[in-house]
């Protein structure tokens, strides 16, 4: 079964309904060098990840400059996984050993693939905006996202742009270990919205891939 992340919490009441909802992960976006209206602080990420329980995993969505900077962050906020934008295959690698799960963020077309699965525990393809971000709404080549989990032997989670409309296509399309979604659940910048979220997860999870 294809597991779900839901990506931006800024309030304490809608972690709590995603997870009622069956989500298995949820992003907290801090330290991150773009302007979007899902970015709390690193105190209110570390706040709101101690109130994840035990079986669903919080995720710490950073921009740090470096593998150090990333480390502090995991050690302040101290979440289960920690994804990474804009991190160079090298300072991935230096995370090995960090307190945390290491998801790389790639684009479908990035050179360094193989090198980022190498290093990484796991690979987010997203649909990233020019400065580095994500929660961009769009999609991207899911054929192109499909021979990536074919060809690598690494988790591959499927974000950008999904919504409940189009995330049972998706996942039959690309056949991911998870999918990711942001602004697909939102009903405004930073505000989930649960209805949405409970319909996500629902065709997520339900959704087969032709044997
Ligand atoms: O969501 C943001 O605003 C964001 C900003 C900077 C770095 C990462 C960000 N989001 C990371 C995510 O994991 C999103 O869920 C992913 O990019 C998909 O977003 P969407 O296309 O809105 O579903």
């Amino acid at each position: 079964m294809t597991r779900v992340k839901v990506c931006g919490f800024t309030r304490e009441a809608d972690l709590e309904a995603a997870i009622a909802a069956g989500v298995d992960a949820v992003g907290l976006i801090a330290g991150v060098t773009v302007d979007t209206p899902r970015e709390i602080d690193l105190e209110v990420a570390s706040r709101l990840a101690a109130t994840v329980p035990p079986l669903v995993s919080s995720v710490l969505v950073t921009m740090p400059g470096d593998a150090g900077e990333a480390r502090r962050r995991i050690e302040r906020v101290r979440p289960d996984a920690v994804q990474l934008h804009g991190l160079d295959p090298v300072d991935v690698a230096a995370l090995a050993d960090a307190p945390a799960d290491v998801i790389a963020v790639v684009e479908p077309t990035d050179p360094e693939l193989d090198a980022y699965a190498e290093t990484a525990d796991a690979l987010l393809v997203d649909s990233i905006d020019a400065e580095g971000g994500g929660g961009t709404g769009e999609t991207h080549d899911w054929e192109r996202t499909r021979e990536i989990v074919t060809g690598l032997d690494v988790p591959v989670v499927l974000a950008g742009g999904l919504t409940p409309e189009n995330v049972s296509t998706a996942v039959e399309t690309v056949d991911p270990f998870a999918v990711d979604v942001a602004s697909g659940v939102e009903r405004e910048g930073g505000v989930k919205d649960y209805d949405a979220v409970e319909r996500f997860v629902e065709r997520a999870t339900r959704a087969r891939v032709a044997p």
